[in-house]
């Protein structure tokens, strides 16, 4: 078998040397020259042997994903597949297949999870699409897939579509076990009664209900840099999390926990909070209690 993966960031030039590792040919292709295998997309899909060529995507979604599918569906013919193994948004996965399949070129979406630690431990893969290109495509989710029974660390979720949505309330979750073990470990260390916080966390993670993987690695940050002093409180987001709340208000699914670490995050990246000036400023008109001067500019 021999593929082609767009893309080799972070997680294709990994994904890349996973899947070579189990056997299967791969030619890369990356805007970045010190990475690609090949100069250009036409080059990747002229290195494709004929018949059905198989394309993975790992770009950053929206803009990016949407012109290599489009350039895709100019170079692919009858029989060929793209997955889309980037973080899209499931809404984009119908246009697209429905934009390949005007040539007969199949189209799959995949939610790939496993970071960084993905070459060496394996990805979670959440896959949406058509059975017989999945059943086609299976080599491949083999070589990326943890070691273990398939059905633990893999699903075909449903079709188009349902690979991504499964991918997007994974990272939701995500975002709002991250914040617990935040908001815990922030509450250990503002009482002076646990001495060893970084002790505790790293207690946690044996035997305990709490323990995880996203604990494993925040025990892994305060042995890096304890009291995560090098870093700043500034928390980004790339979309999942806002698009997980979008869908839980027009499913009326109420998600409190994983809406609230969503605004944790926006609050994060405020130098100041007009709400809370307006509260202090509201507590002063109503009850004469006392604001804070704001610091000199
Ligand atoms: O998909 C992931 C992990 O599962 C990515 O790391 C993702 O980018 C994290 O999302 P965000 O940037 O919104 O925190």
């Amino acid at each position: 078998m021999h593929i082609g993966l767009v893309g080799l960031g972070k997680m294709g030039a990994n994904m890349r040397s996973r899947i070579r590792a189990a056997g299967i040919e791969v030619t890369g292709f990356d805007r970045n020259p010190d990475v690609t295998d090949v100069p250009s997309l036409e080059a990747l899909v002229e290195a494709l042997p004929a018949g059905q060529r198989i394309v993975w995507v790992m770009v950053p979604s929206g803009e990016i994903t949407d012109a290599v599918v489009h350039d895709l569906a100019g170079l692919l013919t009858a029989g060929d597949i793209v997955i889309d193994g980037g973080n899209s948004y499931y809404q984009d996965d119908q246009p697209h297949a429905d934009l390949l399949a005007a040539t007969g070129v199949g189209f799959l979406d995949a939610g790939v999870s496993g970071g960084v630690w993905g070459l060496e431990n394996g990805y979670g893969l959440m896959v949406g699409g058509d059975e017989a290109l999945v059943a086609t495509v299976m080599p491949v989710f083999d070589a990326l897939r943890p070691e273990g029974p398939r059905a633990e660390g893999f699903v075909h979720a449903g079709k188009v579509g349902a690979g991504h949505f499964a991918k997007m309330v994974h990272n939701g979750i995500e975002y709002g076990l991250m914040q617990a073990y935040a908001e815990g470990y922030e509450l250990l260390a503002a009482k002076d009664l646990v001495t060893d916080v970084h002790g505790t966390v790293r207690a946690w993670q044996r035997g305990t209900v709490v323990r995880s993987w996203l604990l494993e690695l925040l025990v892994k940050a305060l042995e890096q840099d304890p009291g995560l002093g090098e870093i700043d409180d500034w928390v980004e987001d790339s979309g999942e999390g806002r698009w997980t709340v979008d869908e839980a208000i027009d499913l009326a699914v109420p998600v409190p926990v994983i809406s609230a670490s969503l605004f944790a995050r926006f609050a994060s990246r405020q130098e100041e909070s007009p709400a809370m000036k307006a509260v202090a400023a509201l507590r002063q008109q109503f009850g004469g209690h006392a604001v804070k001067p704001a610091p000199p500019a």
